[in-house]
């Protein structure tokens, strides 16, 4: 079911610091801010040779990161992206064996324009999982 790891999120409090930092100190080649309000946050990608971080930074006053951002204030790693390709059956899959599906259980574009899923970290060892469909 699963494939690659399409990117691995970082929370951050301050967007133009962490991505000053991915771009100066880490040399990295950074995309520009994306604002994603239907999903409370905005993201930088940060391009590496395998996979992507996606550094996140709360959007409006019902950002589902802001919780996070309280308990971690300087940040920290908020989930893990796995690609799949059907989200669905993937979906219906993961809730036959007991996995809790967030939000409506609906899948939802995300900041690729492709379908994704979030799963509750306490069913994944305290990792919050998004599935993308590829
Ligand atoms: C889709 C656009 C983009 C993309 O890639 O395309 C994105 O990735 S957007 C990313 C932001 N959106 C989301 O994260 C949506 C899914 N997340 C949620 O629905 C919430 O964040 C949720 C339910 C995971 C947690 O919400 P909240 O923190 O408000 O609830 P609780 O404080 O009650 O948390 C419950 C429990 O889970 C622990 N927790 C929370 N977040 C994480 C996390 N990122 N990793 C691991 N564990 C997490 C939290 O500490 C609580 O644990 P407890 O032991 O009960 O204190
Ligand atoms: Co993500």
């Amino acid at each position: 079911m699963l494939g690659k790891v399409n990117h691995i999120a970082i929370a951050v409090p301050d967007m133009a610091a962490a991505t000053a930092t991915y771009r100066d100190t880490l040399g990295a080649k950074v995309s520009p801010p994306q604002a994603l309000p239907e999903h409370g946050v905005t993201v930088v990608f940060v391009e590496l040779p395998n996979t992507k971080v996606e550094l996140l930074e709360p959007l409006g006053d019902a950002s589902p990161i802001s919780t996070f951002l309280e308990k971690s204030p300087a940040g920290g790693m908020h989930h893990i992206c796995y690609e799949v390709d059907d989200i669905v059956a993937a979906r219906d899959r993961l809730a036959a064996n007991g996995a809790r599906v967030l939000g409506d259980g609906n899948p939802k574009i995300g900041a690729h324009g492709k379908p994704v899923l979030f799963l509750h970290p306490k069913d994944f060892f305290g990792t919050l999982v998004e599935l993308e469909e590829v």
